[in-house]
């Protein structure tokens, strides 16, 4: 093992409430998931009911869940690493180079909507997958805790360099949690960037077009609540793909390691949990008016158009600030040498994206009616995200620009919804 230990970034501000946070959290977290589907399927869906109705042993496990998860996770590998697409630089790191990123993840959506497509015209009894998913869920959390062990275990033959700053306090369960290594590679293969767009994402509108089958199967046709869910979040996913290059300035790919957080939320928490309207809907059906699903469409589309534009406008801004769109915004200096925006999207509040990001949410939600708080989890879990997001990026900037920081703060003093927060 190559010795690090002086040049290795050394934590000492933890979050998510330090190494017994994390630990409660990597037991809270796959609990979480199982209640939460296990809830959804039953008759009752009430979240408070004790003891929870939670599946027998037998239940758990199936092989064909197995079975499922390997090939899903081979198949997005395979066309991953397709020669099809452009590839693009990532930003600069810690040691001045820039890694390279296949910029195929809209391909990978398209072959698999095909695949589905024929699945359902030979008869592939897709909506099989409705009763497997405990199952399949166990199974991506047993490849979540392997990859993050081994990812632990590599991040030890890491470069100092290659380390997160955020993930080294040296405190095993912490570490493990955070994620010591920024960008684990096999050869050119980048497994935090594979993870978080890939499988995960577009296995939750999979499941979500497996809720929609199973419905038929029910019912004979698919209700407008059904119909919605799967559009918006379809959208949401087609979206992220379609812009796949944005997601290389993000925060997770930036700034945190790779680690038991970031596979578990990318491997089993989106797809298991940021779709449960739409499991919740095959057993609480709910009949829309056409009045409120024509409401529901508008909060989901001027939530959209809010996050797209915002989130345009910035990573338009950062690539070239010159460019014709954006070079009449008003913007203010900062001693690293770039700028901020302080008019357009970014003079409205300081966080537009997370604004239209949770309206959206709500629109997610509301065609499941009144009737349960199980279908609003989402926009609860993501309300928490993004007010604990918005902290971290607030206190990375204020270190980065400091009091540039603090001019663009009293020039826009809300953080995410206009006079309220
Ligand atoms: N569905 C989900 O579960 C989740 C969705 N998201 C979504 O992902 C998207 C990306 O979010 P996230 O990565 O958190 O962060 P942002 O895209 O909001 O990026 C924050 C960064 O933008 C730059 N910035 C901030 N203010 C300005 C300004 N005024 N002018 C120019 N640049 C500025 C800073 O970086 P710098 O100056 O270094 O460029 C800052 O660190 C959002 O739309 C969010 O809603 C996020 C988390 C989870
Ligand atoms: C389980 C934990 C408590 C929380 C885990 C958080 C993760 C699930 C999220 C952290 C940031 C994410 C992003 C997206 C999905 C959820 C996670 C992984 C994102 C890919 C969704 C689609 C968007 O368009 C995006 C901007 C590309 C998102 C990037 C951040």
């Amino acid at each position: 093992m190559k010795s690090n230990k002086h040049k290795a970034p050394h934590t000492t501000d933890t979050e998510f409430g330090g190494a017994i946070g994390a630990a409660c959290l990597i037991v809270l977290l796959p609990l979480t998931v199982l209640f939460l589907l296990s809830v959804c399927v039953s008759v009752e869906g009430a979240v408070l009911r004790w003891p929870p109705p939670l599946p027998p042993h037998s239940d758990l496990y199936d092989p064909r869940a197995v079975f499922i998860i390997t090939v899903w996770i081979s198949t997005h590998i395979l066309l991953y690493m397709l020669p099809v697409g452009k590839v693009s630089e990532g930003l600069v790191l810690r040691d001045g180079s820039r890694l390279k990123y296949p910029i195929n993840g809209f391909h990978a959506l398209c072959v698999t909507t095909v695949l589905v497509c024929v699945c359902v015209c030979v008869g592939v009894p897709l909506a099989l997958l409705y009763e497997l998913m405990v199952p399949l869920a166990l199974c991506a959390m047993g490849v979540a805790f392997l990859l993050s062990l081994y990812l632990y275990a590599r991040s030890f033959w890491a470069p100092a360099h290659a380390l997160a700053l955020g993930g080294n306090t040296g405190h095993a369960v912490y570490d493990f949690f955070m994620g010591r290594e920024l960008n684990p590679r096999i050869g050119s293969f980048d497994l935090k960037y594979f993870c978080e767009l890939r499988p995960g994402l577009i296995g939750w509108v999979v499941l979500n077009a497996v809720m929609l089958l199973k419905e038929v199967e029910l019912t004979g046709s698919p209700s407008v609540s059904m119909l919605l869910v799967n559009a918006f979040q379809l959208l949401y996913v087609t979206d992220a793909l379609w812009n796949e290059e944005a997601v290389l300035s993000t925060m997770d790919i930036v700034h945190d390691g790779f680690g038991f957080m970031l596979a578990f939320g990318d491997l089993v928490w989106v797809p298991f949990t940021y779709g449960l309207q739409a499991a919740f809907l095959v057993s609480h059906p709910h009949t829309l008016t056409p009045f409120s699903a024509l409401a529901i469409i508008l909060l989901n589309g001027i939530g959209y158009y809010v996050f797209r534009k915002s989130n345009s406008q910035k990573n338009q801004f950062r690539r070239d600030p010159t460019h014709a769109s954006v070079r009449h915004l008003e913007t203010i200096a900062t001693a690293t040498g770039k700028r901020l925006l302080v008019s357009g999207w970014w003079g409205f509040v300081r966080h537009p994206n997370y604004l239209g990001d949770v309206l959206m949410a709500l629109a997610w939600s509301l065609p499941c009616g009144f009737s349960h708080i199980l279908p609003y989890f989402y926009v609860l879990y993501f309300s928490v995200l993004l007010v604990h997001r918005e902290a971290r990026d607030e206190r990375q900037c204020r270190a980065k620009y400091g009091a540039a920081w603090e001019a663009y703060c009293s020039r826009v003093p809300y953080r995410i919804i206009p006079y309220i927060y």
